[in-house]
Protein backbone atom coordinates (compact mmCIF):
# COMPACT_ATOMS: atom_id res chain seq x y z
CA UNK A 1 0.00 0.00 0.00
CA UNK A 2 1.30 3.58 -1.10
CA UNK A 3 1.52 6.36 1.90
CA UNK A 4 -0.95 8.75 0.03
CA UNK A 5 -0.31 12.46 1.38
CA UNK A 6 -2.96 14.41 3.01
CA UNK A 7 -4.19 16.22 0.16
CA UNK A 8 -5.70 20.02 0.22
CA UNK A 9 -7.68 18.96 -2.75
CA UNK A 10 -11.36 18.17 -1.40
CA UNK A 11 -12.89 16.16 -4.94
CA UNK A 12 -12.36 12.84 -5.56
CA UNK A 13 -12.78 13.08 -9.29
CA UNK A 14 -11.57 16.08 -11.48
CA UNK A 15 -14.79 15.85 -13.78
CA UNK A 16 -14.05 20.08 -14.85
CA UNK A 17 -13.40 23.53 -14.00
CA UNK A 18 -16.81 24.04 -12.58
CA UNK A 19 -17.25 23.29 -8.95
CA UNK A 20 -13.84 24.17 -8.37
CA UNK A 21 -12.57 27.05 -5.65
CA UNK A 22 -10.14 29.65 -6.66
CA UNK A 23 -8.12 27.91 -3.84
CA UNK A 24 -8.35 24.41 -5.25
CA UNK A 25 -7.28 25.73 -8.15
CA UNK A 26 -4.06 27.56 -6.72
CA UNK A 27 -3.61 24.55 -4.95
CA UNK A 28 -2.96 22.22 -8.31
CA UNK A 29 -0.88 24.95 -9.73
CA UNK A 30 1.34 24.81 -6.61
CA UNK A 31 1.34 21.51 -6.72
CA UNK A 32 2.16 21.41 -10.67
CA UNK A 33 5.19 23.93 -10.05
CA UNK A 34 6.87 21.37 -7.53
CA UNK A 35 6.14 18.69 -10.36
CA UNK A 36 7.67 20.73 -12.99
CA UNK A 37 10.98 20.22 -11.13
CA UNK A 38 10.30 16.61 -10.73
CA UNK A 39 10.04 16.12 -14.44
CA UNK A 40 13.06 17.94 -14.81
CA UNK A 41 15.27 15.84 -12.68
CA UNK A 42 17.18 12.88 -14.37
CA UNK A 43 15.45 10.75 -12.24
CA UNK A 44 11.62 11.24 -13.04
CA UNK A 45 10.03 9.13 -10.71
CA UNK A 46 8.13 9.39 -7.39
CA UNK A 47 6.21 6.53 -5.24
CA UNK A 48 2.91 8.38 -4.92
CA UNK A 49 0.61 6.20 -6.99
CA UNK A 50 2.75 2.91 -5.77
CA UNK A 51 0.84 0.10 -6.46
CA UNK A 52 -1.94 1.56 -8.10
CA UNK A 53 -3.79 0.95 -11.48
CA UNK A 54 -4.67 3.93 -13.86
CA UNK A 55 -6.34 3.33 -17.22
CA UNK A 56 -6.42 5.66 -19.91
CA UNK A 57 -9.87 5.09 -22.03
CA UNK A 58 -9.95 7.96 -24.65
CA UNK A 59 -12.71 7.40 -27.05
CA UNK A 60 -11.53 9.95 -29.14
CA UNK A 61 -7.90 10.87 -30.59
CA UNK A 62 -5.21 12.41 -29.06
CA UNK A 63 -1.30 12.87 -28.86
CA UNK A 64 -1.02 15.08 -26.13
CA UNK A 65 -3.88 14.71 -23.35
CA UNK A 66 -3.46 10.88 -23.36
CA UNK A 67 0.44 10.47 -23.76
CA UNK A 68 1.22 13.10 -20.76
CA UNK A 69 -1.54 11.43 -18.58
CA UNK A 70 0.44 7.93 -19.26
CA UNK A 71 3.70 9.56 -18.73
CA UNK A 72 2.12 11.51 -15.68
CA UNK A 73 0.81 8.23 -13.68
CA UNK A 74 4.29 6.59 -14.49
CA UNK A 75 6.90 9.12 -13.33
CA UNK A 76 3.98 9.10 -9.76
CA UNK A 77 4.49 5.43 -9.53
CA UNK A 78 1.53 3.86 -11.14
CA UNK A 79 0.40 1.03 -13.54
CA UNK A 80 -0.86 2.76 -16.33
CA UNK A 81 -2.48 0.89 -19.24
CA UNK A 82 -3.87 2.15 -22.12
CA UNK A 83 -7.36 1.36 -23.56
CA UNK A 84 -7.25 0.75 -27.03
CA UNK A 85 -11.31 1.70 -27.67
CA UNK A 86 -10.66 1.78 -31.70
CA UNK A 87 -9.67 -2.19 -31.02
CA UNK A 88 -12.01 -2.95 -28.43
CA UNK A 89 -15.20 -4.74 -27.73
CA UNK A 90 -17.14 -1.08 -28.11
CA UNK A 91 -16.49 -1.41 -31.85
CA UNK A 92 -19.01 -4.78 -31.52
CA UNK A 93 -21.72 -2.41 -29.67
CA UNK A 94 -20.55 -2.50 -25.93
CA UNK A 95 -22.22 0.56 -24.18
CA UNK A 96 -20.18 3.15 -22.33
CA UNK A 97 -21.57 2.17 -19.08
CA UNK A 98 -21.23 -1.84 -20.16
CA UNK A 99 -17.31 -0.68 -20.91
CA UNK A 100 -17.24 1.08 -17.45
CA UNK A 101 -18.47 -1.40 -15.25
CA UNK A 102 -16.43 -4.26 -17.31
CA UNK A 103 -13.13 -2.04 -16.37
CA UNK A 104 -14.76 -0.84 -12.83
CA UNK A 105 -14.43 -5.00 -11.82
CA UNK A 106 -10.51 -5.19 -12.66
CA UNK A 107 -10.22 -2.47 -10.02
CA UNK A 108 -8.11 0.12 -10.89
CA UNK A 109 -7.72 3.39 -8.78
CA UNK A 110 -8.01 6.17 -11.54
CA UNK A 111 -10.08 6.26 -14.66
CA UNK A 112 -9.19 8.92 -17.15
CA UNK A 113 -11.74 9.57 -19.59
CA UNK A 114 -11.99 11.43 -23.35
CA UNK A 115 -15.06 10.85 -24.78
CA UNK A 116 -17.24 12.75 -27.90
CA UNK A 117 -20.76 13.15 -25.67
CA UNK A 118 -20.85 16.12 -23.53
CA UNK A 119 -21.91 14.41 -20.21
CA UNK A 120 -20.53 11.24 -20.48
CA UNK A 121 -17.48 11.48 -17.96
CA UNK A 122 -20.20 12.61 -15.60
CA UNK A 123 -22.01 9.53 -16.47
CA UNK A 124 -19.05 7.02 -16.14
CA UNK A 125 -18.18 8.31 -12.62
CA UNK A 126 -21.46 7.68 -11.12
CA UNK A 127 -21.19 3.74 -12.44
CA UNK A 128 -17.32 3.08 -11.19
CA UNK A 129 -15.87 2.68 -7.61
CA UNK A 130 -12.51 4.58 -8.34
CA UNK A 131 -11.39 8.43 -9.46
CA UNK A 132 -12.56 9.34 -12.66
CA UNK A 133 -10.56 12.05 -14.56
CA UNK A 134 -12.16 14.09 -17.51
CA UNK A 135 -10.27 14.31 -20.26
CA UNK A 136 -12.60 15.94 -22.74
CA UNK A 137 -16.10 15.57 -22.67
CA UNK A 138 -17.41 16.79 -26.38
CA UNK A 139 -17.74 20.20 -26.47
CA UNK A 140 -18.12 20.45 -22.73
CA UNK A 141 -15.12 20.54 -20.33
CA UNK A 142 -11.26 20.05 -20.97
CA UNK A 143 -10.19 20.89 -17.63
CA UNK A 144 -6.41 20.04 -17.27
CA UNK A 145 -6.04 21.96 -20.69
CA UNK A 146 -7.22 24.81 -18.59
CA UNK A 147 -4.85 24.27 -15.64
CA UNK A 148 -1.98 23.26 -18.02
CA UNK A 149 -3.01 26.95 -19.54
CA UNK A 150 -3.28 28.63 -16.57
CA UNK A 151 0.28 27.26 -15.18
CA UNK A 152 1.76 28.02 -18.35
CA UNK A 153 0.79 32.00 -17.57
CA UNK A 154 1.77 32.04 -14.68
CA UNK A 155 4.95 31.04 -14.67
CA UNK A 156 5.55 33.19 -17.79
CA UNK A 157 3.41 36.57 -16.41
CA UNK A 158 3.68 35.87 -12.30
CA UNK A 159 0.41 35.76 -11.78
CA UNK A 160 -3.16 35.70 -13.82
CA UNK A 161 -5.63 38.03 -11.90
CA UNK A 162 -5.92 41.53 -13.78
CA UNK A 163 -4.49 40.00 -17.11
CA UNK A 164 -5.95 40.34 -20.67
CA UNK A 165 -6.94 37.00 -22.33
CA UNK A 166 -8.07 36.91 -25.50
CA UNK A 167 -9.41 33.29 -26.75
CA UNK A 168 -9.94 33.69 -30.28
CA UNK A 169 -11.63 31.06 -32.89
CA UNK A 170 -13.95 28.60 -32.36
CA UNK A 171 -15.44 29.14 -29.23
CA UNK A 172 -18.38 27.67 -29.74
CA UNK A 173 -17.83 23.90 -30.03
CA UNK A 174 -14.26 23.98 -28.14
CA UNK A 175 -14.31 22.53 -24.45
CA UNK A 176 -10.87 24.62 -23.96
CA UNK A 177 -12.58 27.53 -24.41
CA UNK A 178 -15.48 26.80 -21.98
CA UNK A 179 -12.46 25.60 -19.21
CA UNK A 180 -10.54 28.59 -19.89
CA UNK A 181 -13.34 30.91 -19.51
CA UNK A 182 -14.54 29.32 -16.31
CA UNK A 183 -10.81 28.92 -14.89
CA UNK A 184 -9.21 32.45 -15.79
CA UNK A 185 -12.45 34.42 -14.63
CA UNK A 186 -12.44 32.72 -11.48
CA UNK A 187 -8.77 33.82 -11.27
CA UNK A 188 -9.50 37.32 -11.79
CA UNK A 189 -8.74 37.50 -15.63
CA UNK A 190 -10.46 39.52 -17.95
CA UNK A 191 -11.50 37.52 -20.79
CA UNK A 192 -12.18 38.71 -24.54
CA UNK A 193 -13.91 36.29 -26.78
CA UNK A 194 -13.26 36.64 -30.37
CA UNK A 195 -15.05 35.36 -33.13
CA UNK A 196 -17.29 35.38 -36.14
CA UNK A 197 -20.96 35.21 -34.68
CA UNK A 198 -21.30 32.38 -36.25
CA UNK A 199 -18.45 30.86 -33.50
CA UNK A 200 -19.98 32.56 -30.76
CA UNK A 201 -22.45 31.11 -27.92
CA UNK A 202 -25.54 32.78 -28.29
CA UNK A 203 -26.29 35.13 -25.43
CA UNK A 204 -22.77 34.47 -24.09
CA UNK A 205 -21.68 38.46 -23.42
CA UNK A 206 -24.24 38.32 -20.67
CA UNK A 207 -21.94 35.52 -18.57
CA UNK A 208 -19.83 39.00 -18.15
CA UNK A 209 -17.22 37.97 -21.06
CA UNK A 210 -16.42 40.38 -23.45
CA UNK A 211 -17.29 39.56 -27.26
CA UNK A 212 -15.70 40.69 -30.33
CA UNK A 213 -16.09 39.68 -33.84
CA UNK A 214 -13.11 41.77 -34.88
CA UNK A 215 -9.55 40.46 -34.57
CA UNK A 216 -8.15 43.98 -34.60
CA UNK A 217 -10.25 44.99 -31.74
CA UNK A 218 -10.12 41.97 -29.64
CA UNK A 219 -6.85 41.83 -29.78
CA UNK A 220 -6.07 45.26 -28.95
CA UNK A 221 -3.49 45.55 -25.96
CA UNK A 222 -3.89 42.01 -24.68
CA UNK A 223 -1.53 40.03 -22.66
CA UNK A 224 -2.16 36.69 -23.59
CA UNK A 225 -3.47 35.29 -27.18
CA UNK A 226 -5.31 32.11 -26.99
CA UNK A 227 -6.07 30.35 -30.58
CA UNK A 228 -8.03 27.81 -31.34
CA UNK A 229 -8.46 25.09 -33.96
CA UNK A 230 -11.73 25.03 -35.51
CA UNK A 231 -13.77 21.90 -34.12
CA UNK A 232 -14.65 20.23 -37.18
CA UNK A 233 -15.36 17.17 -36.02
CA UNK A 234 -18.59 18.95 -34.09
CA UNK A 235 -19.54 21.58 -36.64
CA UNK A 236 -22.80 20.75 -38.66
CA UNK A 237 -23.07 22.36 -41.59
CA UNK A 238 -20.98 25.53 -42.56
CA UNK A 239 -20.16 27.98 -39.83
CA UNK A 240 -17.26 29.81 -41.66
CA UNK A 241 -17.16 30.97 -45.83
CA UNK A 242 -13.72 29.31 -46.34
CA UNK A 243 -10.36 28.57 -45.21
CA UNK A 244 -8.31 31.20 -46.56
CA UNK A 245 -11.29 33.69 -46.11
CA UNK A 246 -11.13 32.22 -42.06
CA UNK A 247 -7.35 32.84 -41.88
CA UNK A 248 -7.61 36.38 -43.86
CA UNK A 249 -9.88 37.71 -41.16
CA UNK A 250 -9.39 35.54 -37.95
CA UNK A 251 -6.42 33.95 -38.41
CA UNK A 252 -3.24 34.75 -36.04
CA UNK A 253 0.38 36.55 -38.20
CA UNK A 254 2.14 38.97 -37.37
CA UNK A 255 0.27 42.11 -38.23
CA UNK A 256 -2.56 41.30 -36.31
CA UNK A 257 -0.57 40.16 -32.87
CA UNK A 258 1.42 43.94 -33.51
CA UNK A 259 -1.80 44.99 -32.14
CA UNK A 260 -1.54 42.96 -28.79
CA UNK A 261 1.12 44.40 -26.06
CA UNK A 262 4.47 44.24 -27.21
CA UNK A 263 4.81 41.67 -24.54
CA UNK A 264 2.02 39.49 -25.43
CA UNK A 265 2.59 35.56 -25.61
CA UNK A 266 0.73 33.43 -27.59
CA UNK A 267 -1.01 30.07 -26.66
CA UNK A 268 -2.33 27.25 -28.59
CA UNK A 269 -3.26 23.93 -26.84
CA UNK A 270 -2.56 21.93 -29.75
CA UNK A 271 -3.08 20.62 -32.46
CA UNK A 272 -2.80 23.29 -34.64
CA UNK A 273 -3.82 23.85 -38.15
CA UNK A 274 -1.11 25.82 -39.50
CA UNK A 275 -2.23 28.40 -42.19
CA UNK A 276 -6.58 28.37 -41.10
CA UNK A 277 -6.36 29.68 -37.12
CA UNK A 278 -2.58 30.75 -36.78
CA UNK A 279 0.52 31.33 -39.23
CA UNK A 280 3.86 29.26 -38.50
CA UNK A 281 5.81 32.10 -37.58
CA UNK A 282 3.91 33.04 -34.86
CA UNK A 283 3.61 29.43 -33.75
CA UNK A 284 7.19 29.35 -33.86
CA UNK A 285 8.21 32.53 -33.23
CA UNK A 286 9.76 34.40 -29.73
CA UNK A 287 6.28 35.27 -28.83
CA UNK A 288 4.88 31.62 -28.94
CA UNK A 289 4.38 29.59 -25.65
CA UNK A 290 2.85 26.58 -27.50
CA UNK A 291 5.53 23.37 -26.88
CA UNK A 292 6.26 25.34 -23.18
CA UNK A 293 2.19 24.11 -22.62
CA UNK A 294 2.84 20.67 -23.59
CA UNK A 295 5.97 20.24 -21.00
CA UNK A 296 3.34 22.10 -18.31
CA UNK A 297 1.06 19.03 -19.47
CA UNK A 298 2.63 16.64 -17.95
CA UNK A 299 3.15 18.61 -14.28
CA UNK A 300 -0.43 19.33 -14.22
CA UNK A 301 -1.10 15.64 -15.07
CA UNK A 302 0.84 14.74 -12.59
CA UNK A 303 -0.34 17.39 -10.25
CA UNK A 304 -4.12 16.29 -10.38
CA UNK A 305 -3.49 12.58 -10.11
CA UNK A 306 -1.27 13.17 -7.17
CA UNK A 307 -4.45 15.50 -5.60
CA UNK A 308 -6.62 12.52 -5.61
CA UNK A 309 -4.28 9.94 -4.75
CA UNK A 310 -5.51 10.84 -0.64
CA UNK A 311 -8.83 9.66 -1.89
CA UNK A 312 -8.65 6.38 -4.32
CA UNK A 313 -10.63 3.61 -2.76
CA UNK A 314 -9.00 1.69 0.43
CA UNK A 315 -9.51 -2.08 -1.00
N1 LIG B 1 -6.90 19.03 -28.17
C1 LIG B 1 -7.92 19.93 -27.71
C2 LIG B 1 -8.15 21.05 -28.66
C3 LIG B 1 -8.45 20.65 -30.07
O1 LIG B 1 -8.59 19.45 -30.38
O2 LIG B 1 -8.56 21.55 -30.89
C4 LIG B 1 -9.18 19.15 -27.39
O3 LIG B 1 -9.17 17.94 -27.45
O4 LIG B 1 -10.17 19.74 -27.08
N1 LIG C 1 -4.67 19.82 -26.37
C1 LIG C 1 -5.09 18.55 -26.48
O1 LIG C 1 -6.00 18.11 -25.76
O2 LIG C 1 -4.41 17.82 -27.39
P1 LIG C 1 -4.75 16.31 -27.82
O3 LIG C 1 -6.13 16.36 -28.44
O4 LIG C 1 -3.67 15.93 -28.79
O5 LIG C 1 -4.76 15.48 -26.59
Amino acid sequence: MTDAPRSVFPHRHLLGIEGLSPLDIQALLDLADQQVEVSRQIEKRKSTLRGRTQINLFFEPSTRTQSSFELAGKRLGADVMNMSVASSSVKKGETLIDTAATLNAMRPDIIVVRHHAAGAVHLLAQKVDCSVVNAGDGAHEHPTQALLDALTIRRNKGRIEGLVVAICGDILHSRVARSNMILLAAMGARVRLVAPSTLLPPGIGRLGFETFTSMEEGLRDADIVMMLRLQRERMNGSFVPSVKEYFRFYGLDQDKLSLAKPDALVMHPGPMNRGVEISSDVADGAQSLIREQVEMGVAVRMAVLEALASHLPNR
